[in-house]
């Protein structure tokens, strides 16, 4: 399937974005991994410093959907690294989104996944499984429902209420 162009989507979309149905995230994030473009079903995760819900999601079939990460911004310690970027790709995810920050950088590149996150850090999280899953989250300036269309490629990143046809 040819992937979505953002611009090209910002373009024909304008009442869309007026009425919020389609949302542009801030551009605050890198990019990471093998797919700068990448799309699908938006799960959603609420947590902070703390990835045992990140792996158990990841853990699950990914049947191309994508997992977007509310991990409150914090520059404190990395949510996702080589292993679950992996894992990520070996499950059939399209991409992660991480309100936080990654490690292993070079392992996630070679990965055949799309990776977004605010930074590197080299630290582990916290193992305490605390979390929400599939909770309504504020990322990039939007808010993002479990279930919503994300859309990313090297413009920017689009999360839309339903489906965009190409
Ligand atoms: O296990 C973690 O905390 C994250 C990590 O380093 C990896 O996925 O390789």
């Amino acid at each position: 399937m040819a992937a979505l162009a953002t611009a090209e989507v910002c373009d024909s979309n304008v009442p869309h974005i007026t009425n919020g149905d389609l949302r542009v995230l801030h551009p605050t994030f890198q990019i990471y991994g093998q797919c700068r473009a990448f799309s699908g079903p938006i799960v959603t995760l609420k947590v902070f410093e703390d990835n045992v819900l990140v792996r158990e999601l990841l853990e699950t079939k990914g049947e191309g959907r994508v997992l977007v990460i509310d991990g409150g911004g914090s520059m404190r310690c990395a949510l996702v690294g080589g292993n679950l970027a992996q894992l990520a790709q070996t499950m059939g995810w399209a991409g992660i989104v991480v309100n936080g920050c990654i490690r292993d950088v070079d392992e996630i590149n070679a990965c055949d996944i799309g990776v977004r996150a605010l930074a590197s850090h080299p630290l582990k999280s916290n193992k305490k499984r605390v979390g929400e899953v599939h909770a309504p989250i504020y990322v990039g300036g939007a808010f993002i429902r479990d279930g919503e269309w994300l859309y990313a490629d090297s413009d920017g990143i689009l999360v839309s209420k339903s489906e965009l046809s190409v």
